[in-house]
């Protein structure tokens, strides 16, 4: 269901600023309407800054990389990369956005440590792209909600140096000076803090998916400067006030909860907001002034004469289309669509997907996660593949403090355990048995299918063949014979449970068919022993389960 938030008609103020007749619909400020605006600056995975050849490898050692331009020797000139222009333009064509046949690089002045030049190449008058939009959804108190944030522009720039601050003097690392970055900004479209953490979720793992950044906020590869103002509803737009360098989706949901009670704070004692740019403090949840309107910097933008302009023809875009990988929305819909999977586990396939850290410079890449669930579900049932990934090798992993990755588990190996389950060799997940999730009510990796797989994980460059590694490891189911050996064992282990259950109190069998599965270290098949346990305690059977 889509929030009546969404629906909303667009008035321009005498200003020229948007404003929109919006239900205001949330409890937490009831009256108000917030708006957010964000501007996403994401570092370019090229293998080379924006300008130089030298490469953008910011974890090297302090200074290591960096040319003669990047530390701006006088006669030194800059070469545009067009890996970054082809990453840029990927992005663009991916959030709907109109690349421009030309645009071009200004200079925006400013004089600190970091910035050797004194000046900061960007594309202040004519961006690579404009227009464009990302839909996003959230759900917030169980509500769905759903919106396109349209996309203002989108523009090719550089990166600073890396200051280190000690006490009597500052480290200047130049690595990372000059080093691609895109800023991607929104318009003020975003009306909840959770709304501007989805729509940064969201165009992060869009960035991934096309490989134009890594996005990993924890490391300084996407930073977001937020926006925020409130409103009455039905009224125009009010100041805004900037939050600078926000590196998490937590942070700036903090961050904005906190900068919109302060507007209404102010507002409602007749105050007034002066715009201004804000800090955030992380452990006090609050934003704090760094700098007035008045205060701000005059950049003296000019354009770069060293730069001629950037031409781009229309079969140049019809080439970066081609290689274009598939979107998260078009996986998404494959997912559901074509192998008919839930939400759940299709945020969860998504999810997995993680950039590894090579930068690849354009090439097509394609998303792991996604291929390697379609290579095991070839032949099997794609939710039951579904369930074994999301489940237990996910599960397995992150036991591990792992992420995904194609190799971790070869799906050859994965797709003959899930076969073995099938056909009984190994044990599985007793569904039929449990209506709640099986991981609830049993120990994690109770089953031996799921023993095994814990053990591929921790050998994983074993060469021994599965069915040997199953032998070993005594992992094969056990026969008949030997689950009415360990039901026999559990019913005299548990005598207290077990009388209980004669006496029609069905619900203690689970507790039986888990001393079953522990005792027989997973290798009992969980349903066949609830059955046989029903048949030795003398109740009938369970229809509800056949
Ligand atoms: N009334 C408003 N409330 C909230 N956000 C707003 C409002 N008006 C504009 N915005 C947002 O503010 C941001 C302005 O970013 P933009 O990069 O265009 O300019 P800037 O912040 O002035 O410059 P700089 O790039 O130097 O920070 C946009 O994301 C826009 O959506
Ligand atoms: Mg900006
Ligand atoms: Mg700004």
């Amino acid at each position: 269901m889509l929030s009546r938030a969404s629906c909303r008609v667009a008035r321009l103020s005498p200003s020229g600023t948007r404003s929109y007749s919006v239900e205001a619909t949330d409890e937490r400020w009831p009256g108000w309407q917030p708006v957010i605006g964000i501007e996403v600056h994401t570092q370019i995975r090229a293998r080379r800054k924006l300008f130089s050849d030298a490469v953008a490898n910011f974890d090297a050692r302090p200074n290591w990389h960096v040319s003669s331009f990047d530390a701006a020797f006088p006669g030194t000139l800059p070469v545009l990369n067009k890996a970054c222009v082809d990453l840029g333009t990927r992005t663009a064509l991916a959030l709907g956005s109109q690349v421009h046949e030309r645009s071009s690089f200004d200079r925006k002045h400013y004089f600190y440590a970091d910035l050797p030049a004194g000046y900061q190449i960007t594309q202040h008058y004519s961006p690579l792209a404009t227009g464009g939009k990302l839909h996003v959804t959230h759900t917030h108190k169980q509500v769905k909600h759903g919106r396109d944030v349209r996309i203002h522009q989108i523009q090719l720039e550089q990166d600073t140096a890396k200051s280190t601050y000690h006490p009597g003097h500052t480290l200047i690392d130049l690595n990372r000076a000059g080093a691609a970055l895109m800023e991607i900004v929104s318009e003020p479209d975003m009306r909840s803090p959770e709304e501007a953490g989805a729509y940064v979720t969201e165009l992060r793992a869009l960035l991934r998916a096309i490989g134009a950044s890594n996005g990993n906020m924890d490391e300084g590869s996407l930073r977001c400067d937020v926006n925020v103002s409130v409103h009455r509803p039905g009224e125009y737009f009010g100041t805004r006030c900037e939050i600078k360098n926000l590196n998490t989706i937590k942070g700036l949901q903090i961050a904005i909860t906190s900068e919109i009670r302060r507007h209404i704070a102010l507002l409602s004692s007749g105050q007034s907001i002066a715009q201004e740019t804000r800090g955030f403090d992380e452990d006090r949840a609050e934003t704090f002034k760094l700098r007035s309107k008045e205060d701000a910097p005059d950049y003296r933008y000019m354009p770069d004469p060293n730069l001629p302009p950037l031409m781009i023809s229309q079969d140049y875009i019809q080439h970066i289309k081609a290689g274009m990988p598939p979107l998260p929305s078009d996986i998404r819909q494959r997912l559901a669509e074509q192998h008919k999977l839930s939400e759940r586990h299709i945020d969860v396939l998504m999810s997995m997907w993680e950039v590894s850290d090579v930068p690849f410079d354009g090439e097509r890449r394609e998303n792991d996660a996604l291929s390697y669930f379609e290579e095991v579900a070839q032949g099997r049932s794609s939710r039951l593949v579904a369930n074994w990934i999301t489940n237990d090798l996910v599960g397995g992993l992150a036991y591990r403090g792992e992420t995904f990755s194609p190799e971790r588990l070869p799906a050859a190996h994965l797709g003959l355990i899930i076969d073995m389950v099938q056909m009984g060799d190994l044990t599985g997940l007793p569904s039929l048995l449990f209506s709640e999730p099986c991981s609830l009510l049993l120990p994690p990796l109770a089953t031996s299918g799921r023993a095994l797989l814990r053990r591929l994980l921790e050998e994983p460059c074993t060469s021994e063949p599965l069915s040997a590694m199953i032998d070993r490891l005594n992992l094969r189911s056990t026969g008949a014979d030997g689950l009415q050996q360990f039901c026999e064992t559990a019913i005299t282990r548990l005598h207290v449970e077990a009388e209980s259950a004669r006496k029609g109190n069905t619900k203690v069998l689970k507790r039986l068919v888990g001393e079953v599965m522990k005792t027989s270290k997973g290798r009992a098949d969980a349903q066949a022993a609830a059955v046989m346990l029903r048949e030795m305690l003398g109740l009938p059977a369970d229809e509800t389960k056949s």
